[in-house]
């Protein structure tokens, strides 16, 4: 049921807000079907740099690619036409819709007939209605999900909530899948769940960029790390070497000293 996985590579991204940085001449390269972790102490960059390759921000400068071709000018449901599937941390389910109709509001975000046919009670509409049901349960299933179905998401547990919103993300037929803190404030049990599930999609060829402070989790889950710290990257590669980066020890340990200075 899931897409190939994309290539995305990235190049120069810049990004700034006022005088504040936030993302730097950034570049990364990530191949079909690699889960990458991008880590950073707070205020690194790491949200930005996700909302600049969805398209939620604009760049000031810089490229991002996804297969080769370029996205960085489109806006972000043509990217998401295009695969690129981003769910934020502040994202939240819609908790008065069950959790099926919350993965079909995905499925209608990417479909060609979508909202206007709807609207209109075209009769493409009936028959894409159809298809669309049938693609959210195969999802819902996906992501362990089924028995929920028809539960206002309201009511579903915390770390059910997470995986609907991987399979309202899912249900976009997503090549490339960016996830951003995706087991903040689960507990280890979900968290565990969670991880699971994600290994099960890279299993799958898809690809997967993840912010994450989970140490433990990243190090677990992720072929590559990319570390930023203000906007920039200050490292690239296999988990344990840049565990022992002594660039990445210094912007976390300069971080903490900072936080402890500030409190
Ligand atoms: N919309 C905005 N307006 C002004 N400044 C912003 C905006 N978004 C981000 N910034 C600033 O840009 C920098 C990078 O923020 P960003 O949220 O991308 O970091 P982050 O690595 O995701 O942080 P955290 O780990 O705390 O979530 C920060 O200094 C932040 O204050």
């Amino acid at each position: 049921m899931m897409a190939a996985g994309a290539a995305l590579d990235v190049a120069g991204l810049t990004r700034a807000f006022g005088g504040v940085h936030a993302v730097r001449e950034a570049g990364l390269h990530v191949a079909p079907g690699e889960v990458r972790a991008v880590i950073g102490p707070n205020g690194a960059g790491k949200t930005t740099l996700f909302a600049l390759i969805g398209g939620q921000l604009a760049a000031d400068a810089g490229t991002v690619r996804l297969d080769g071709r370029r996205i960085d000018r489109l806006p972000p449901h043509r990217r998401a036409g295009l695969g690129v599937a981003v769910v934020f941390q502040a994202a939240r389910v819609f908790t008065g819709l069950t959790a099926r109709e919350n993965v079909m509001v995905g499925a209608h975000a990417v479909t060609a007939a979508g909202f206007v046919a709807a609207a209109l009670r075209l009769p493409v509409h009936h028959r894409e209605e159809r298809l669309i049901r049938a693609r959210a349960d195969e999802c819902l299933a996906r992501t362990g999900l089924t028995a929920w179905a028809d539960r206002p998401a309201g009511e579903l547990p915390l770390g059910q909530q997470r995986a609907l919103q991987l399979a309202r993300a899912l249900c976009g037929r997503p090549r490339l899948l960016l996830l951003d803190e995706p087991a903040s404030g689960l507990r280890a049990a979900e968290r565990e769940r969670l991880a699971g599930l994600i290994a099960s999609l890279r299993a799958d060829g898809l690809t997967i960029l993840l912010v994450e402070h989970d140490v433990a989790f990243v190090m677990r889950l992720a072929d590559r790390i990319t570390v930023l710290h203000l906007g920039r990257v200050i490292a690239d590669g296999p988990p344990a070497r840049v565990r022992a980066d002594p660039a990445v020890i210094a912007a976390y340990l300069g971080s903490t000293v900072e936080r402890r200075a500030a409190a």
